[in-house]
């Protein structure tokens, strides 16, 4: 399309200009008019953030005539949001008839890491790295602990004798395995996320550990990083946070700042509230004007700080958000997106309860002034539904059944029962009607989807996403797969083989030990065997069609023929793809051997991380009843939610020491470690044990709060919530019943909403 950005021209636009505009609603309205400078968007869930966002931001590239020389960059958290606001900006742009170039949406990610790329020299990165997610049972954090272990024996030593140790054996053995595998992988995995993802370097922390009194859970913490940082560097590999240190750096050289702030015109951030202080950091940088004289920026960051839920496992601090609110409101320079159109009034209602509710009960319980700034779970700001003119079509729909109900089941078996029969009518009265079932565990979920099948089979569609997603299954059904190939008449892995296709229902059901007995005559029957039934014969063509494969491919591509053998999905060849990449670029020989070294230690030791699903809708479906846990239903609705196992050990829940780490102490090392790290990111003073152990427990109840906040506004029409009497301890044993408090919130809801709360016997 011709450009054309003649003065005239924009004059022109004006009126059309005006109509995207109006057609916001209050909160939306205030940053469609921003021209320049920092601003805060505060925003209720359900506000219409994406839609106010791509607005504003066409907007943005209409009035100051944006281009690809001079852009707007739009930051998003993840990879399916940047796509979705992308497709929201075009549509826009179409409408006003301005070309596409003016903007580029990135994941924060994504675009820390072009920065990184496009100049190694500056950031220090190959573009080659592997990039990697550590966790407590990673390779390369095992490695640190064992060479930190090695390297401070002394320390070690201290931490062995932990409280009263009497010098035995065989205590002695078992406390080597507990600090070995468990409590330094813990504190090593926590440690470098928090202090990484704030700046902080190990020798930043090995500093600040002479501050304090009893420093030494620091000073470990700083020998765990470092160690971290050597293993990272020898084996090509960089983490996220990587990334953005490498993009700093970068950005370092003013020449190339210059040219990056000259090429950005302005950041938007969506979902602020989750970025971490680097993270703001590089935004901030890029959104420097690099012809002013004083700091200033293009920058507008939205977000919703009470639907801040990662801290536990990303290290963005709610705190942080919520200062930039503070600072932008002392400047007047903050908006409110309180209307939302998404839910009925009563649940509106109910969530507005909660958060009053909580801050009530649960603000300043303690005199520890560093929690001053976070001393409310929730900022307070209530959810309004929007006018009766509002452009939203079907906002603030009318409820389904009661649009608030809350149940007390005699156990978890009954509840499932209440949920799959409600779920049967909702779909039979309306065939368009979505729904889901919100849980705090994967085990949770596994549990009601197992029971779920269990009472209805076939005729209730269950789309468990926590199993689909983890996509664990990749990895170790292709091993098992490629052991085979390599030695194909072991009856162990002919049988693991044979599992998988029997798995995948590409071969049918049958009795696998009477197969994998005599390898040979059952991949190739002599003509004097006895002859093969049907079954038989399926599965021996199944594999030796396998074999075949092994002979005449090249070995790279043996993994991606296996995918589609398998006959995986989409997103699941996506990952297959990914699998195979990153095996060959580990694996030094081009041998079936190496290959299969590589891929056993990705199974048994690490976490692969999947390639992530461009498409949501999968998990709104109509006529689908959606297991997913509350974390990942963030930025998710459905018409009806059910949030059943409301018990007050799981939400707030509290913080856990295992027993078999008690001899350090009646706390964990890395919660001790997170508070004081986050006490050296706000400059507080570094709390001692006891001070930092409570801090934690603190945070987490908070954030436990904001989790079942979210859960409870993703709903449209019906909030369906339950408490069973009895509950198991374990959700993998759940066969053990025991009487369970509900959480503290249930109670005050009925006492709140009587009509909501529905007695046993009655059934919808
Ligand atoms: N001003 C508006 N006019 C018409 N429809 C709107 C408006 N704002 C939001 N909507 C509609 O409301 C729904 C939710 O909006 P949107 O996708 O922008 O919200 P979101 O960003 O996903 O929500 P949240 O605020 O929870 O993050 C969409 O169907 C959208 O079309």
């Amino acid at each position: 399309m011709l450009v054309d950005r003649s003065p005239s021209n924009l004059t022109s636009r004006e009126p059309l200009l005006k109509i995207l505009r109006d057609g916001l609603r209050p909160g939306q309205q205030e940053i469609a008019d921003w021209q320049g400078g920092r601003l805060a968007v505060s925003a209720v869930p359900g506000a219409g953030k994406s839609t106010g966002m791509a607005v504003a931001a066409a907007l943005a590239i209409a009035r100051h005539q944006l281009h690809t020389k001079r852009q707007l960059v739009v930051v998003t958290f993840t990879r399916s949001a940047a796509a979705n606001i992308k497709s929201k900006i075009r549509d826009y742009l179409k409408t006003l008839m301005l070309p596409q170039g003016g903007f580029v949406v990135h994941t924060l990610h994504g675009l820390a890491w072009s920065i990184a790329r496009s100049y190694p020299e500056l950031s220090g990165l190959n573009p080659d790295s592997v990039l990697i997610t550590p966790n407590q049972s990673h390779r390369l954090i095992r490695n640190s602990v064992e060479q930190w272990i090695g390297l401070n024996p002394s320390l070690y030593q201290q931490l062995l004798e932990g409280r009263q140790f009497d010098g035995e054996e065989t205590e002695r053995l078992r406390r080597q395995a507990v600090l070995r595998t468990e409590v330094l992988p813990a504190l090593a995995d926590t440690v470098i996320r928090e202090a990484k993802s704030s700046g902080l370097m190990p020798q930043d922390l090995r500093d600040q550990s002479y501050q304090v009194a009893d420093g030494s859970i620091l000073t470990i913490a700083a020998g765990l990083y470092e160690q971290y940082q050597l293993q990272l560097k020898s084996r090509n590999s960089i983490d996220y946070d990587e990334m953005v240190l490498g993009a700093l750096r970068v950005l370092e050289n003013p020449s190339v700042r210059s040219r990056w702030q000259t090429q950005v015109f302005a950041v938007f951030e969506d979902e602020a509230q989750d970025s971490s202080p680097l993270q703001t950091q590089l935004l901030e940088l890029l959104a420097t004007d690099p012809n002013h004289a004083e700091n200033h920026q293009n920058l507008v960051r939205v977000g919703d700080p009470n639907q801040a839920i990662n801290s536990t496992f990303t290290p963005a601090d709610p705190v942080f958000f919520r200062q930039f609110c503070q600072q932008c409101s002392d400047d007047d320079r903050l908006a409110e997106m309180n209307q939302a159109g998404r839910s009925s009034p009563v649940i509106i209602d109910a969530a507005n309860f909660v958060l009053t509710w909580v801050n009530r009960h649960y603000s300043k319980v303690s005199t520890d002034e560093a929690l001053t700034e976070s001393a409310t779970p929730f900022r307070s700001q209530a959810i309004h539904p929007v006018a009766f003119d509002d452009p939203q079509t079907d906002a603030n729909p009318l409820p389904i059944g009661l649009g608030l109900e809350i149940y007390t089941p005699e156990d978890v078996y009954k509840t499932v029962e209440l949920i799959g029969q409600r779920s049967l009518t909702l779909f039979t009265e309306d065939s368009n009607a979505q729904a889901a079932v919100l849980v705090r565990t994967n085990e949770q979920g596994r549990f009601v989807t197992r029971e779920l099948k269990r009472w209805h089979g076939e005729d209730l569609n269950v789309f468990e996403v926590g199993q689909r997603d983890r996509q664990s299954h990749i990895p170790a059904e292709i091993l098992s797969l490629l052991q085979f190939l390599d030695r194909p008449h072991s009856p162990d892995h002919l049988k693991a083989a044979l599992l998988v296709l029997v798995g995948r229902r590409l071969i049918p059901t049958q009795d696998l030990n009477a197969l994998v007995t005599f390898p040979e005559q059952f991949l190739y029957p002599a003509p004097l065997d006895p002859p093969q039934s049907p079954q038989v014969r399926e599965a021996s063509h199944y594999c030796v069609s396998l074999l075949r494969a092994r002979l005449e491919l090249p070995l790279y591509q043996l993994i991606s023929f296996l995918a589609y053998t398998l006959n995986y999905d989409q997103t699941e060849l996506a990952t297959a793809n990914k699998l195979s990449e990153r095996i060959m670029q580990q694996t030094t020989e081009n041998s079936l051997g190496a290959m299969l070294e590589t891929l056993s230690e990705i199974v048994n030791s690490e976490k692969f991380e999947p390639v992530e699903a461009e498409d949501d809708d999968r998990y709104t479906r109509p006529s689908q009843l959606t297991v997913i846990t509350m974390h990942k239903a963030k930025g998710l609705d459905w018409d009806t939610v059910f949030i059943p196992f409301l018990h007050e050990n799981m939400i707030p829940g509290s913080l856990y020491v295992p027993p078999q780490a008690k001899f350090l102490g009646d706390f964990t090392l890395s919660e001790v470690a997170r508070a004081q790290i986050r006490a050296i990111v706000h400059e507080n003073l570094i709390p001692d044990i006891e001070t930092a152990w409570k801090r934690a427990e603190y945070l987490k109840t908070a954030e436990e709060f904001r989790l079942l906040y979210v859960a409870m506004t993703r709903a449209k029409r019906l909030l369906w919530m339950s408490a069973a009497k009895r509950a198991p301890f374990s959700w993998n044993k759940s066969e053990n019943l025991d009487d369970r408090k509900p959480c503290p919130l249930i109670p005050a809801l009925k006492a709140q909403f009587p009509g909501s709360v529905i007695d046993d016997d009655v059934e919808f």
